[in-house]
């Protein structure tokens, strides 16, 4: 890629980068990356600037930033644009804030974590080049469900997703602590990518005691504060596996004060159609102590089990959606 600035695949390396592209897009792709070669930032440090892209039409927009297709111009390679405006930033008071995001993301490479490809700035402001995840929020995805809710197999790859993301995070020391379907985007091939690290922390060692994160997915030791460790992401994972299940956080209500009281008092109903498979990885999540682990989630015979089915079902669209082309 382009932007890597090390371990950098050659002219030598086509065939091998090569070998899982379909037919009808292997010639396309190969004058891609020998575009990609053969720009100036190809394995040496450039200073990317705004006039390297082409930008294109709105993807969205948040608080402080408007996302926007942008296209590289010498090897067209496509990204999502963050643009925000540093005045706003400053009269937001989120300057540290994005700072560390962009600190934080642009050292986490995992599949499931959304790159933050390269990032630069003007006088006036901050670009962020991300990776592209076609779908927009899960958030969206979620609430056009039938019943705002997902099916089982897909709650469980969407669990085993965002669980190995959180690993790997936890891994290389850093909490995510804002974990909610707003924050996390998906492809267009049904894969998840965590984004949104502006409350997320290095933890070195040391445990923490700032509140943060969005009130339903706050976990009991955050409401009382107490300090608390890496194991709040597998709270707020057990919140995020039953929103997908059931459409709601399980201690949502009218007031903030009920929702924490029902936090501290671990007050939640399991609907009757959850299955007991789901349930049970949700209870281990969703205790004071002993949570289970990560590896523990993505081990779970129910995760693993609607895994396959989900990967089934999807083989069953593209069949489906291939036919139907053929047809038309
Ligand atoms: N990499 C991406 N690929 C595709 N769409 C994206 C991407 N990043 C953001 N978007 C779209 O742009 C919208 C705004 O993203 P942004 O990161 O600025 O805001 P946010 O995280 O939702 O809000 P905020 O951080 O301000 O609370 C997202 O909701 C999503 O629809």
């Amino acid at each position: 890629m382009a932007f890597t600035r090390t371990k950098h695949a050659t002219r030598d390396h086509l065939p091998h980068l090569l070998i899982n592209v379909p037919e009808e897009h292997q010639e396309p792709i190969k004058q891609m990356c020998l575009k990609m070669m053969s720009h100036d930032a190809y394995g040496k440090p450039y200073q990317w600037t705004s006039r390297d892209f082409d930008m294109g039409a709105p993807l969205g927009r948040g608080k402080f930033g408007r996302v926007y297709l942008a296209r590289e111009r010498h090897s067209h390679f496509m990204v999502a644009m963050k643009v925000m405006f540093k005045e706003e930033l400053r009269k937001g008071n989120v300057q540290r804030q994005v700072l560390r995001e962009i600190e934080i993301q642009s050292r986490l490479k995992h599949p499931n974590i959304l790159r933050l490809l390269t990032w630069f700035h003007d006088e006036s402001r901050i670009y962020l080049a991300l990776e592209i995840a076609s779908e927009g929020e899960l958030f969206k995805h979620l609430r056009n469900a039938p019943n705002h809710r997902f099916d089982e197999p897909r709650s469980a790859k969407y669990t085993y997703q965002v669980a190995n993301a959180l690993n790997y995070c936890h891994l290389n020391n850093v909490i995510h602590r804002d974990l909610k379907p707003e924050n996390i985007l998906l492809t267009s091939t049904d894969d998840l990518k965590l984004a949104d690290f502006g409350w997320s922390a290095h933890t070195p060692n040391n445990k923490r005691k700032t509140m943060c994160g969005t009130l339903d997915y706050l976990p009991p030791e955050m409401v009382s504060g107490h300090f608390y460790d890496d194991s709040v992401d597998q709270w707020c994972l057990g919140i995020l596996c039953f929103e997908f299940l059931v459409g709601s956080p399980p201690f949502e209500s009218s007031t903030s004060e009920n929702t924490q009281a029902k936090i501290k008092r671990l007050d939640m109903h399991y609907p009757s159609h959850l299955s007991p498979g789901a349930k049970e990885l949700i209870s281990g999540l969703l205790r004071r102590e002993g949570r289970i682990s990560l590896v523990d989630v993505m081990t779970n015979s129910w995760v693993k089990e609607g895994m396959a089915i989900r990967a089934a079902q999807l083989q069953q669209q593209n069949k489906k959606g291939k036919e139907n082309l053929a047809n038309n």
